[in-house]
């Protein structure tokens, strides 16, 4: 029972009544409006952003005795967009109500259940609506696209998008309100519960939309967090990850903890560590300075390490290029050895160093390295200096291109500015495409008129290796490869 003003009422947090995805609230919602209208604007969207069974407005007559009875309902969620989202009820007379409403709200219940279900291609896993502000069209596609590839590495199915395309983003939401509520209306109706934002939320922001809706909220940078932190395996690589997750967090922090926990949940409660609702500010403080500390004593392992091998003067050729080109599939192919590839983006985290051998038993490393990707969020650039860091000791880069991603271009382009921003542009590079196998060979044809520096191959055939391994033997021992595959 709550009791408001003439024109408004406040609801208060349903907290108690937990907000389940594909499901309704549990909990309707009959009021007065002492003004007489019928259910109005707002009256809807708490219908729909709170999942309320139903919303009920009683208007009076001037005795303030009541009147009319005006109820409307979700629909079941439906294939065409076009179909109406809500439902009314006929039942109007206060004094002689003839739905059986538990009834009704079961059927109705089960049908969003079932219908729901049937929207959902996979059975398994959880489902997101990805939402954004772009520029212009052709951006929102392609980083929708990437951010497509994103979710799904992350193991998150993806129900729908709902994307923005303006010059300016709201400043408190991000995308603006209107936005912001469709995306959350969608994603309540089709059983999501993700809402996964292309830009990256400032901490304002980030607690401003976990408060406008109970639905998990993550932006890019978190999503690739959370993929980093699934595939890291080194002991370093874990400690990186951990602190990017806990400095990402810390700013974020909000009076409220039921927002936090869904901050810190990541997907599927992959969070940093074991930390989950009782989390404060002091212990994640104290947990950054653990890691910083335990990273230092990793970092020193690994100059150690990284020292013994420079001695050896092998030459290295480091494999590079955007995420999920085929770079660690080469490497395997190359070196005949079984480093995990996937069709995943940032399937490598960790580097790995394989040996070749050259005719003449003239030896050559070559190092995997994790994925390149545009715009890689500032506190992840960081996190991921070490892996980068090692390709200043490289003699050659093998830039792994994959021919057959539509945007190949703007990869290329992303993979050397990261190279530019490292003062590494100067070095000895391949240009490797990859893929040769997907395209058709007059799409092959025009690449090959356009680049015709690079290298064509696919990974999975050693055979289209030797103009590659030609260029590798030259630039090294002035030799090329004859019967390198002898
Ligand atoms: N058709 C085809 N697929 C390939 C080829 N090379 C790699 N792939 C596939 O592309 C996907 C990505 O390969 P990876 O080797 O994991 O790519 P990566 O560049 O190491 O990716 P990250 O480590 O995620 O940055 C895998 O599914 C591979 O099987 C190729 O020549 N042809
Ligand atoms: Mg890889």
């Amino acid at each position: 029972m709550l009791a408001g003003s003439y024109d408004s009422i406040m609801i208060p947090v349903l907290s108690r009544f937990k907000l389940v995805s594909g499901r309704l609230r549990g909990l309707r919602l009959i009021h007065t409006h002492p003004k007489g209208d019928k259910l109005d604007h707002d009256d809807m969207a708490d219908l729909a952003l709170l999942r309320l069974d139903s919303v009920t407005a009683c208007t009076m007559n001037n005795k303030g005795y009541p009147l009319f009875l005006d109820t409307a309902y979700i629909l079941p969620p439906e294939n065409d967009a076009s179909q109406s989202e809500f439902g009314y009820l006929e039942d109007s007379d206060p004094y002689n109500q003839k739905t059986d409403y538990p009834l009704f709200i079961e059927a109705l219940d089960d049908e969003i259940q079932r219908k729901t279900k049937q929207m959902h291609i996979s059975k398994d896993g959880e489902y997101a609506v990805l939402t954004g502000v772009f520029k212009s069209k052709e951006e929102c596609d392609i980083n929708l696209d990437e951010l497509e590839e994103l979710v799904r590495s992350a193991g998150v199915n993806i129900i729908a998008r709902v994307p923005q395309v303006k010059k300016e983003i709201h400043p408190k939401y991000v995308a603006g309100p209107g936005k912001l509520r469709e995306a959350v209306i969608k994603a309540l109706m089709t059983g999501a519960e993700y809402i996964i934002f292309d830009n990256s939320l400032s901490p304002s922001q980030s607690r401003a939309v976990s408060e406008f809706t109970e639905l998990k909220i993550l932006d890019r940078t978190q999503l690739i967090l959370d993929i980093f932190a699934r595939r890291a395996k080194s002991n370093e690589g874990k400690i990186r990850v951990e602190l990017a997750q806990l400095k990402y967090i810390l700013p974020r922090l909000g009076a409220k903890d039921d927002s936090l926990s869904r901050l810190t949940g990541g997907i599927g409660g992959r969070g940093p560590g074991e930390t989950k609702l009782e989390i404060d500010k002091r212990r994640i403080n104290d947990r950054i300075a653990f890691l910083n500390d335990k990273l230092k004593k990793a970092e020193q392992a690994r100059d150690i390490q990284r020292a013994r091998r420079e001695k050896n003067s092998i030459p290295v050729v480091s494999i590079i290029g955007y995420t999920n080109a085929g770079k660690s599939t080469l490497l395997n192919s190359l070196t005949k050895s079984d480093v995990y590839a996937d069709n995943l983006l940032f399937a490598t985290l960790d580097t790995s160093s394989k040996r070749i051998r050259f005719p003449k038993e003239r030896d050559v490393i070559v190092t995997d390295t994790v994925g390149f990707i545009r715009d890689l969020p500032a506190n992840l650039a960081g996190a991921f200096k070490s892996t980068l860091e090692e390709l200043h000791n490289a003699d050659m880069f093998l830039h792994v291109v994959d021919i057959s991603d539509k945007h190949f271009k703007k990869h290329i382009k992303s993979v050397e500015k990261v190279l530019e921003e490292m003062d590494l542009q100067e070095k000895e590079r391949i240009i490797v495409f990859n893929k040769i196998d997907k395209l058709i060979d007059e799409k092959l044809d025009e690449i090959r008129k356009e680049y015709s520096d690079a290298v064509y191959i696919s990974a999975f055939k050693r055979a289209s290796f030797d103009d590659m391994l030609n260029k590798i033997g030259y630039y090294f021992f002035k030799e090329g490869i004859e019967g390198f595959n002898d």
